[in-house]
C-alpha cells in the first residue's frame, strides 16, 4: 500500500510503515495541484497541522483508506467529507500531550519573567537587569479553559508549583476537576474574573472560536493569556491591543489563526507578546510516539484491524474487535440479501442480535450491516461511512439484543422495511467461519450465501422444484446448492439457489410465468 506523508514525522514511524511491507511516500509542504496529484494514488495519508485536508483533497484520493494524524488536533481535517468518502480519520491523541503541557507551562514562565524579551537585550549587548519585574506564578490563580488531557497536565504541573487552580469545561464532572485539585466553574466570566494567569486548551470549534475576545481580555486586567491549542480561539488584534494598551501584563502564543503567522499580523510588533511558531508538540519524545502510533493505525487499517483511535468510525479494543470480526462479514452479507429481497424505499433497518453476540459491542457490526444493506445502491459504502449515509437517506436504524438464539450459539438478523412490508434475513455462523442464512422471514433454510443466488418463493406442490430445475438447466445454469424451507405442507415455500452464473431477464420471467411460481429474486454477492 502508499503512505503519502505531506508533514514531517518522526523516522520511527516511517520505518514501522516500511517494515510492514508498504511504500512511503514523503512529500513535505505539498500544496494545491501538487498534493491533489500526490494523494490521487494514496492508500494513506498522514499529516500534521500544516495540510489542510479538505473534500476537494480526499475527492482527488480514490484509494484513500486512511488519513491518520500525527498529534492531537483535526481541526486541519473535514471530518464530514472523509466520512462521506468513507475515508478514516484517525488521530494520535496521547503522544504529545506530556509535549504540549511542559510548553504550555514555560510559556507561562516565559512571559511571566520576561525571558525572550531579556535574551533579546542582552543578545544585543545590554545588561537590562533594572528593566524587568516579573511575576511569580506561587500563590497566584491560574484559569484553565478546557479541562481534558493537556488541561489536566498544566494544572497539575502548575497546581505543583503553588498555583490555585479554577477550570472552566463543560463537558467535565466536578470530581474530574477536583481529582487535580481544580475548582469548577459554569461561566467563563467566573473564570477570567478569578484567574492571574488564563491558559487555553479546548480544540478550536464553532464555540470556541473568538471565544476570548476584547470583553475576556478586559475581564483578566494585569494578568496573562498564554494560548497553546488552537489560532482562532483568542481574537488576535483585540489581543494585540491589550497587551500593548497594558491591559494585559503578557501573553505567549503558539498557535495562531494563521499558520505560519503572516507578517502584518498585529501581533509581531507587540513587546510583550511572546511566540513560538507551534512548538508544543515538538520534543523527540511527543514525535516518536505520535508517529509511531499513527503508523500502527495505518498499518491495522489496511489489515482491516480495529483503528484504535479512529474519529469517524467505531474504535474498538483488539479483544472486542476479535470476537465481533467473525460476524461482520455475515451481518453485511444478511443486510445485502434483505435490501435485495425487498426492492426499494425502505425506511428502517433493524439489526437484531441473538445468543452470546448479544453481550458484545455490536456497534462496527451494525455499521457492517448498513455497508451491506447499501452495497447495491452505493460503491463507495464501508463501514466508516454507512451510518451516516443512513441519517442522509432519513433511514432509521435500530439495535436490538435477544439472549435467546433457539439451537444457535449466535444469530444475526437484518430487517429491512417501508413501515409496511418487510423482509428479514437471519444468519449464523458455524465453526466461527462459515457464515450460513438460517431464516428468510419465516422459512427456516441453510443457505451458504455467496456468489449468485436465486431466491424463489413458490407454492408448495410437487413438481415445482424440478420445474425450477428444468428452466435453469435448459438455459445452461448450473445449480451448485439448493436450499429449501416451507412454512406448512402445501403452503408457501421458500428455496434458495446457488448458481455458477447469473441467470437472465428471461430466466426470471420463465419461471414467473408459472402458476406455481410467487415470486423469484436474483441476489447477488461478493464470492
Ligand atoms: N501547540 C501544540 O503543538 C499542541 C496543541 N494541542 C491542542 O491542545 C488542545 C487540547 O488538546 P487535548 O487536551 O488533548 O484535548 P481534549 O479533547 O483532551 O480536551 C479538550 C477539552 O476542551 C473542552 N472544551 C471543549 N469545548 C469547550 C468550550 N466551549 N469551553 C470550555 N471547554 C471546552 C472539552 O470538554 C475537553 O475537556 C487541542 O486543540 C489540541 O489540538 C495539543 C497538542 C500540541
Ligand atoms: O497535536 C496537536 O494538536 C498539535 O497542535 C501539534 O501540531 P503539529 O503536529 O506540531 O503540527
Amino acid at each position: 500500500m502508499k503512505v503519502l506523508v505531506t508533514d514531517p514525522i518522526a523516522d520511527a514511524g516511517l520505518d514501522r510503515l516500511r517494515e510492514a511491507g508498504h511504500e512511503v511516500e514523503t512529500a513535505y509542504d505539498v500544496e494545491g495541484d501538487a498534493l491533489l496529484d500526490a494523494v490521487s494514488d494514496a492508500n494513506a495519508l498522514i499529516v500534521r497541522s500544516g495540510t489542510e485536508v479538505t473534500d476537494e483533497v480526499l475527492s482527488a484520493a480514490p484509494e484513500l483508506v486512511i488519513v491518520g494524524r500525527a498529534g492531537i488536533g483535526v481541526d486541519n481535517i473535514d471530518i464530514d467529507a472523509a466520512t462521506d468518502h468513507g475515508v478514516i480519520v484517525a488521530n494520535a491523541p496521547e503522544g504529545n500531550v506530556r509535549a504540549a503541557a511542559e510548553h504550555t507551562v514555560a510559556m507561562a514562565f516565559a512571559t511571566a519573567r520576561s525571558i525572550p524579551q531579556a535574551h533579546d537585550r542582552m543578545k544585543a549587548g545590554e545588561w537590562a537587569k533594572g528593566e524587568f519585574l516579573g511575576t511569580e506564578v506561587n500563590n497566584k490563580t491560574l484559569g484553565v479553559v478546557g479541562f481534558g488531557r493537556v488541561g489536566q497536565e498544566v494544572a497539575k504541573r502548575l497546581g505543583n508549583l503553588g498555583m490555585d487552580i479554577v477550570t472552566f469545561d463543560p463537558y467535565i464532572s466536578e470530581d474530574r476537576a477536583k481529582q487535580f485539585g481544580a475548582e469548577l466553574v459554569d461561566d467563563l466570566d467566573d473564570c477570567l474574573d478569578a484567574a492571574d494567569f488564563v491558559t487555553i486548551h479546548t480544540p478550536l470549534t464553532p464555540e470556541t472560536e473568538n471565544m476570548i475576545g476584547e470583553e475576556e481580555l478586559a475581564q483578566l486586567e494585569g494578568g496573562y493569556v498564554v494560548n497553546c491549542a488552537r489560532g482562532g480561539i483568542i481574537d488576535e488584534p483585540a489581543l494585540a491591543e491589550a497587551v500593548e494598551d497594558g491591559v494585559l501584563k503578557g501573553a505567549a502564543l503558539d498557535v495562531f489563526g494563521e499558520e505560519p503567522l503572516p507578517e502584518d499580523s498585529p501581533l509581531l510588533g507587540v513587546e510583550d507578546v511572546i511566540l513560538t511558531p507551534h512548538l508544543g508538540a515538538s520534543t523527540e519524545a511527543a514525535q516518536e510516539n505520535v508517529a509511531t502510533s499513527t503508523a500502527d493505525q495505518v498499518i491495522a487499517a489496511f489489515d482491516h484491524q480495529p483503528v484504535a483511535n479512529a474519529l469517524n468510525a467505531p474504535s474498538l479494543d483488539r479483544a472486542t474487535f476479535e470476537r465481533v470480526e467473525p460476524y461482520l462479514e455475515l451481518a453485511s452479507t444478511a443486510g445485502r440479501i434483505a435490501v435485495q429481497l425487498f426492492g426499494s424505499h425502505m425506511s428502517s433497518v433493524e439489526v437484531t442480535y441473538a445468543g452470546d453476540i448479544a453481550d458484545e459491542d455490536v456497534e462496527y457490526v451494525t455499521a457492517s450491516a448498513l455497508e451491506g444493506v447499501f452495497a447495491p445502491s452505493d460503491i463507495q459504502v464501508n463501514a466508516v461511512n454507512a451510518p451516516q449515509i443512513a441519517e442522509q437517506r432519513g433511514i432509521d436504524v435500530t439495535e436490538s439484543k435477544t439472549s435467546s438464539a433457539e439451537d444457535y450459539q449466535s444469530l444475526i438478523t437484518v430487517t429491512v422495511s417501508d413501515g409496511e412490508e418487510s423482509v428479514s434475513v437471519c444468519g449464523t455462523q458455524f465453526g466461527g467461519e462459515e457464515s450460513r442464512i438460517v431464516r428468510i422471514d419465516n422459512h427456516r433454510i441453510e443457505a451458504v450465501p455467496h456468489g449468485h443466488m436465486l431466491v424463489v418463493r413458490n407454492k408448495d406442490e410437487p413438481g415445482t422444484i424440478g420445474f425450477i430445475g428444468t428452466v435453469l438447466g435448459d438455459s445452461d445454469i448450473n445449480i451448485a446448492g439448493m436450499f429449501n424451507g416451507r412454512e406448512t405442507i402445501g403452503g408457501e415455500a421458500l428455496s434458495v439457489y446457488n448458481l455458477d452464473s447469473q441467470p437472465g431477464a428471461e430466466i426470471l420471467d420463465r419461471l414467473n410465468e408459472d402458476d406455481r411460481i410467487i415470486g423469484t429474486t436474483y441476489v447477488a454477492l461478493d464470492d
